[in-house]
């Protein structure tokens, strides 16, 4: 390790403030000088540094049949490829034979040394695709103690793994390691394992990197040795919540280094602030087809708007029929808060379905049992915040449901590919209440269409109200303040505070709460909704 942390004293562990989290075409892609049509893209146009390259692997013969069996993956095998004999090993013992289309696309690019920017669907092997040339690169290094190839993901479950996809491809390159620094775990426990079996792979989420930039003594010196930097999810970590962490993170690593931004969805706005990470001669790889969707055509998507008092007996229906109709379900509810996911959870358990819950205010050994239960698993409901929501591999699984509003576009499309993934089919309906039914202006490009909730009948409304009574008035309460502050801080919702305070009042009510709980003083300052009327402070 360059510099020894063992000598070093450890300087004051600082406190800071970071975001919770969240909570493709031929080897030889044609290159195209313009965008292909739509809206969206035409922006994407106007904003790009006029150096940076686009390849549209989307219309590349290969890709446009969609591979030889009109799959995700290319007619390309991974031995044709220029790859070593270590890697090709280990991508045979995973089973793996055909290269992915964004595999496809990027594998030479990235060979070369280019820095990219690539967009491919959910599901569809953009891990193996960063992490495949990032090792082929680290195999021609000297042997080190550096940290050569750094990972960056928005969660700690994506960060679990994609070490995992980095460790299947590493089983023979004897001489390389990938360690995971991420956010719930004790700091010094990953010192000591960074200490003890230095990696030239890191896989982290950018809070904890900053704190291992500040805390860890020998950290920043190891950290100069890095030759490949991968922002997983680039748009997310590149939006607000997460930019400025990415900045601070980007000043410690080397100017010459290769960039790869990998994502399902590349607004334009992203493209605007690349070059904070790459070279303004990137190349933007988009491997979604000329005129196709940004979501899969084999995910049947629809919505349904009800009543917000009607939303947890929908929910069951639409769950109990999903049941009866697959004995192998495996289901993934998004909810818009953690403690709205909590009282999600909580009140589907009542009713007796075989439920787990995962968001940011569980701990971390919780996360990750859940986790890993739920790939494992069928027959399984995964009540869970947006931290499942990006790049989470879990296998089969066949609806996603999503309740409320997601908090934009992307979100929604990334919330999506949790299902249909590796080509398979999938299902997908997003929950809305009238109020809420603007959001699907930014989806209407996509196949999403209107379908009828199931009939409520009044059996079934009272099974779910005698559940919704039986949670905890805690658990109520939280959601509520949560439900409060998610829609005060949607733009569209927050306009109107008094209309907002009046919508959180029928949440309450739908909870069977009589009165709406209190909120402390602080935090309805907080959410500049002191003195709207209909609201109660303690
Ligand atoms: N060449 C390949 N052949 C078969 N399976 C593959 C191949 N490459 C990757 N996979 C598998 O495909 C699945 C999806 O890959 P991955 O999670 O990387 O998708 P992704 O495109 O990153 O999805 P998301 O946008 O949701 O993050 C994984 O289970 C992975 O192991």
């Amino acid at each position: 390790m360059s510099g020894n942390p063992g000598n070093a004293a450890a300087p004051k562990r600082q406190r800071r403030r970071r975001p919770r989290d969240a909570e493709d075409g031929s080897a030889f892609p044609r290159v195209v000088t313009s965008r292909p049509r739509g809206a969206d893209q035409v922006r994407e146009v106007a904003m790009v540094p006029a150096e940076a390259m686009d390849i549209d692997a989307g219309t590349s013969s290969n890709a446009a049949t969609g591979g030889v069996d009109g799959s995700y993956l290319s007619d390309t095998r991974f031995d044709q490829c220029a790859v070593s004999p270590l890697s090709l090993q280990g991508i045979k013992d995973a089973g793996y034979e055909r290269l992915t289309r964004v595999q496809e696309a990027t594998l030479p690019v990235i060979l070369q040394g280019k820095d990219v920017l690539a967009k491919a669907k959910t599901g569809t092997g953009k891990t193996v695709a960063f992490l495949l040339p990032a090792i082929e690169l680290l195999s021609t290094l000297p042997c080190s103690t550096s940290i050569n190839l750094l990972v960056m993901l928005p969660t700690r479950e994506l960060a679990y793994q994609v070490a995992v996809e980095a460790r299947k491809l590493l089983k023979y390159h004897s001489s390389l390691g990938v360690q995971v620094v991420i956010g719930g775990t004790k700091l010094s426990q990953e010192q000591r394992s960074m200490r003890s079996t230095p990696c030239q792979i890191l896989v982290a989420t950018p809070g904890r990197l900053i704190d291992h930039l500040q805390n860890t003594p020998g950290f920043s010196a190891r950290i100069k040795g890095v030759k490949v930097l991968v922002l997983d999810e680039a748009d997310r970590l590149l939006d607000m919540g997460f930019r400025r962490d990415i900045e601070k993170i980007i000043a410690f690593i080397p100017k010459e280094r290769q960039t790869l931004l990998f994502s399902a969805t590349v607004p334009g706005e992203v493209r605007e602030v690349s070059h904070l990470a790459m070279q303004k001669d990137y190349k933007f790889i988009n491997t979604v087809q000329e005129g196709d969707e940004e979501t899969h055509a084999q995910v049947n998507q629809m919505y349904m708007v009800a009543p917000l008092d009607l939303h947890f007996s929908i929910l069951y229906g639409v769950l109990k029929k999903h049941i009866a109709e697959d004995a192998e379900y495996k289901v993934i509810i998004f909810c818009t808060t953690a403690m709205v996911t909590k009282l999600v959870a909580e009140i589907l358990s009542q009713l007796k379905l075989n439920i787990r819950e995962i968001h940011s205010r569980k701990s971390q050994s919780a996360r990750t049992k859940v986790s890993d239960e739920f790939r494992k698993s069928k027959g399984l409901i995964l009540v869970s915040s947006d931290v499942s929501a990006r790049g989470v591999d879990y296998p089969d699984v066949s609806l996603v449901i999503q309740v409320g509003l997601p908090s934009d576009r992307q979100q929604y499309i990334h919330r999506l590919g949790r299902t249909g993934r590796k080509g398979k089919e999938g299902q997908g309906i997003l929950l809305l209440a009238h109020w809420e039914k603007y959001f699907l202006s930014s989806v209407n490009d996509l196949s999403i269409t209107e379908t009828v909730a199931p009939p409520v009948n009044p059996s079934i409304q009272t099974e779910v109200k005698g559940a919704i009574r039986r949670v905890e008035i805690k658990t109520k309460e939280s959601a509520y303040q949560a439900w409060l502050g998610y829609y005060n801080s949607n733009k569209t919702i927050s306009r109107d505070k008094s209309r907002l305070v009046k919508l959180a009042e029928d949440f309450s009510q739908s909870m069977e709460l009589e009165i709406v709980p209190a909120i402390p003083k602080l935090i309805l300052r907080k959410m500049g909704l002191q003195n709207v009327p209909g609201l109660r402070s303690s």
